[in-house]
C-alpha cells in the first residue's frame, strides 16, 4: 500500500536534488525557474494521488473499529488512498476514534457509528465490509473456545450486512474463521443475497508471518517472499507451502522447512502468550487487515492480477471452504487458484488437517441453521 503522501515526499526530494545548470541566466534567476517547475510536477503528482478523481468512490465500512485490531486498522484504512468514506462501527467508543482518525490529511472521509440504531447508517453503500468484532484468546485458549461469543456477534452483523449493503465484500477476520466465514454464508443464504465471489476470511497473517519467518531463516530480503498459506486460520489448518517460496533459499533443510512450518501455525498463540492475558495479535493483524482489504478495492477498480491467499468457498479439495491463493476482481474472487505441487511433507500437513477443518466448518454451520 502507498499512502498517498509519497508522492509529496517524493516532490521535496526532486526539489532538493535539482541539478545546477549554467546558462545565460543568473543562477537565482535558473533557480526559480527549476524550483517552479519541480513544485508544478510535484503539486501535479501529489493532486494525481488526492484527487477523488483519480479512483472511484469507495465507502470501506469497519465492525468493531473501537478494538484492537479495529483502531490501527481505522488508521491503515484512512492512509489507503482508494477509500473516499470510512465508516468506523462499534458498541462502544467509536466516536472519539472515529473524531480522531478523521484529522488525518487524507482523501477519506470519516464517520463514526455506534450501537445496534446506528449499524445500518454505517453499513449503507458499503463496499467493504471488515470484521474484526469479537473477543480475542487469552493464554491457554485455542480460537475455538471464542465460538461460543463471537459466533453470535458475526451472525447479528452478518444479518445487517445482507439488510444494508448486500452487494458488498464481506472481509472476515473474528475468530474462529474457521466456522465464522460458513456462519456468515448461511446467514447470508437465508437473506438470499450470498454471493461466493464476496466472502473472505482473512488469513493474510499467515501469510505476512510464513514471508517474515522464512526471510529471516534463509536470509532472503523479506520484500522479495512470496509464500502461499492454505487450509485454513487455526493450528494445523494453517498450512505454509514453503516448497513454493519464492525466492528460494538454498540453505534451508528438511528440519528448518519444519521449524518454520510450526512457527508459522503457532504464531498467533507466540503473541498471545507474550501478550500474557492482554489479547492477541493487533497491530500485525491490523497491517495483514489493511494489506487484503487494499487488494480488494484494487480488485473491484479492474487493477489486473491482484493476488492474495483467503479463505473462501472452494472446490480446491473436498471441503466447501479453503484457504488458497485467489485471483480478486470487480466482482470479489475473479478466480480460486489450486495448490500447485506440493511437497511431501505439505501433502501430509494437507491430509492431516481435513478433519478439524472440515469439524469447524460444519459447526459453523450448524449454528447458523439453528440459531
Ligand atoms: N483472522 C486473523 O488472523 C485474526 C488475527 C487477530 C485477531 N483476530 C480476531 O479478531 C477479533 C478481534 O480482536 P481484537 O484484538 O481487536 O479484540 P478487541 O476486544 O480488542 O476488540 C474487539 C472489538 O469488537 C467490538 N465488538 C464486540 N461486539 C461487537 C458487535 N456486536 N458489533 C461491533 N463491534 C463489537 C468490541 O467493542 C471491541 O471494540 C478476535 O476474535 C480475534 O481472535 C483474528
Ligand atoms: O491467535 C489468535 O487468537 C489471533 C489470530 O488468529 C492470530 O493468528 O494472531
Amino acid at each position: 500500500m502507498r499512502p498517498s503522501f509519497s508522492s509529496l515526499s517524493l516532490s521535496a526530494a526532486s526539489l532538493s536534488h535539482t541539478p545546477c545548470l549554467t546558462s545565460s541566466l543568473t543562477s537565482q534567476k535558473m533557480r526559480l525557474i527549476l524550483l517552479r517547475s519541480a513544485l508544478k510536477r510535484g503539486a501535479s503528482k501529489a493532486i494525481r494521488s488526492f484527487s477523488s478523481e483519480s479512483a472511484p468512490e469507495r465507502k470501506v465500512a469497519i465492525l468493531g473499529a473501537a478494538g484492537g485490531i479495529g483502531q490501527p486498522l481505522a488508521l491503515l484504512m484512512k492512509l489507503n488512498p482508494l477509500v473516499s468514506t470510512l465508516s468506523l462501527y462499534d458498541i462502544m467508543g467509536t466516536p472519539g476514534v472515529a473524531a480522531d482518525v478523521s484529522h488525518i490529511n487524507t482523501r477519506a472521509q470519516v464517520a463514526g457509528f455506534v450501537g445496534d440504531d446506528q449499524l445500518g447508517d454505517a453499513l449503507k453503500g458499503a463496499d467493504v465490509v471488515i470484521i474484526p468484532a469479537g473477543v480475542p484468546r487469552k493464554p491457554g485458549m485455542t480460537r475455538d473456545d471464542l465460538f461460543n461469543i463471537n459466533a453470535g456477534i458475526v451472525k447479528g452483523l452478518c444479518t445487517a450486512i445482507a439488510k444494508h449493503c448486500p452487494g458488498a465484500l464481506v472481509n472476515m477476520i473474528s475468530n474462529p474463521v474457521n466456522s465464522t466465514v460458513p456462519i456468515a454464508a448461511e446467514v447470508f443464504k437465508k437473506a438470499g443475497t450470498y454471493d461466493e465471489k464476496k466472502l473472505f476470511g482473512v488469513t493474510t497473517l499467515d501469510v505476512v508471518r510464513a514471508k517474515t519467518f522464512y526471510a529471516g531463516k534463509g536470509k532472503v530480503p523479506v520484500e522479495s517472499v512470496n509464500v502461499p498459506v492454505v487450509g485454513g486460520h487455526a493450528g494445523i489448518t494453517i498450512l505454509p507451502l514453503f516448497s513454493q517460496a519464492t525466492p528460494a533459499a538454498n540453505a534451508l533443510g528438511a528440519e528448518d522447512i519444519k521449524a518454520l512450518t510450526k512457527r508459522t501455525q503457532d504464531g498467533g498463540t507466540e503473541v498471545v502468550e507474550a501478550k500474557a492475558g492482554k489479547g492477541s495479535a493487533t497491530l500485525s493483524m491490523a497491517y495483514a487487515g489493511a494489506v487484503f482489504a487494499d487488494a480488494c478495492l484494487k480488485g473491484l477498480n479492474g487493477v489486473p492480477d491482484v493476488v492474495e491467499c483467503s479463505f473462501v468457498q472452494s472446490t480446491v479439495t473436498e471441503l466447501p471452504f479453503f484457504a488458497s491463493k485467489v485471483r480478486l476482481g470487480k466482482n470479489g474472487v475473479e478466480e480460486v487458484l489450486g495448490l500447485g505441487p506440493l511437497s511431501d511433507f505439505e501433502k501430509e500437513g494437507l491430509e492431516a488437517l481435513k478433519p478439524e477443518l472440515k469439524a469447524s466448518i460444519e459447526k459453523g454451520i450448524k449454528f447458523a441453521n439453528e440459531n
